[in-house]
């Protein structure tokens, strides 16, 4: 099977995760790093998710799943341990159409969650398609030590300069992305922004652009 990748805009958006375990825990933890607005439903959770509750980082229902969990989520996480609940939630969610992920079926889900590094607004996410998310979790790792930190710092200064460009040539969108691929290719501008030079990286750039 081959998926279609995206990337999902979640903040304040209603998210459900049925199943309050170490799986559930993760993909809660994944949905609060976007600022998606969490409920959980499941009789017992972990330490870490009931403390979150507490907080009022989440919403708890100390209870089982019931149809009316689904009302006006978008996206729906089913982790629970029974196998036959997890497959009901995954119908119930199929035939209203929302989106859903069964944590012990691929086949049932249709989205499913990759391994994903993080370098501020720079992400890269695997997927093996769900045929091995131990493999997805190693290339994770060595992705992690591939991509230089400073790429989050890069990112911001190369979307930085975006909206420049587009002042400075409004109506040459072929020059505009030739400058910019430029850019982003440009090692020393990555070392300067890594040093935090700034304002050096931004004088490269000026310089630069006054030849063009
Ligand atoms: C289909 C999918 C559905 C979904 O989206 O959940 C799914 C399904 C299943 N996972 C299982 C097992 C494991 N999952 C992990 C870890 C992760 N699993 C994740 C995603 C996915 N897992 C989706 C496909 C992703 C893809 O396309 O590759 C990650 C990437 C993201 C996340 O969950 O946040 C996260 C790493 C996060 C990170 O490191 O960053 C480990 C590794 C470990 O624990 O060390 C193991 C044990 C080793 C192994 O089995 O490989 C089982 C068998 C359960 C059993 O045997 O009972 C099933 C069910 C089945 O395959 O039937
Ligand atoms: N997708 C993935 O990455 C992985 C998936 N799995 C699978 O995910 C599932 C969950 O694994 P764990 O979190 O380790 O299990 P777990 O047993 O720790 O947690 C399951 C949770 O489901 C809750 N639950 C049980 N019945 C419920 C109901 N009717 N309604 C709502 N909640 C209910 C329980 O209270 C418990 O908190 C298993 O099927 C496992 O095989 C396992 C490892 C990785």
């Amino acid at each position: 099977m081959v998926y279609y990748p995206i990337f999902l805009q979640l903040k304040d958006q209603p998210c459900l995760v049925v199943g309050g375990g170490q799986v559930g825990e993760r993909k809660v933890e994944g949905l609060l790093k976007v600022g998606a607005r969490v409920t959980v439903v499941s009789p017992e959770v972990t330490p870490h998710l009931a403390g979150l509750a507490q907080e009022g980082c989440i919403e708890w229902q100390p209870r089982k799943y019931e149809p009316a969990d689904l009302k006006g989520k978008v996206l729906v996480f089913v982790a629970t341990q029974d196998r036959l609940l997890n497959a009901q939630v995954a119908r119930d969610c199929q035939a209203v159409g929302i989106w859903v992920n069964v944590a012990d079926a691929p086949k049932e889900s249709t989205f499913l969650v990759p391994a994903v590094v993080r370098k501020g607004s720079l992400q890269v996410a695997v997927s093996t398609g769900g045929q091995s998310p131990a493999l997805a979790a190693l290339l994770k790792k060595r992705l992690e030590k591939i991509l230089r930190k400073e790429y989050s710092a890069f990112v911001q200064f190369l979307g930085e300069l975006r909206p420049i460009l587009k002042q400075k040539f409004p109506e040459d969108q072929k020059k505009r992305a030739r400058i910019l691929r430029k850019l982003a290719r440009d090692t020393k501008l990555l070392n300067l922004i890594a040093r935090g030079e700034k304002k050096a990286a931004r004088e490269r750039v000026d310089q630069w652009l006054s030849g063009w």
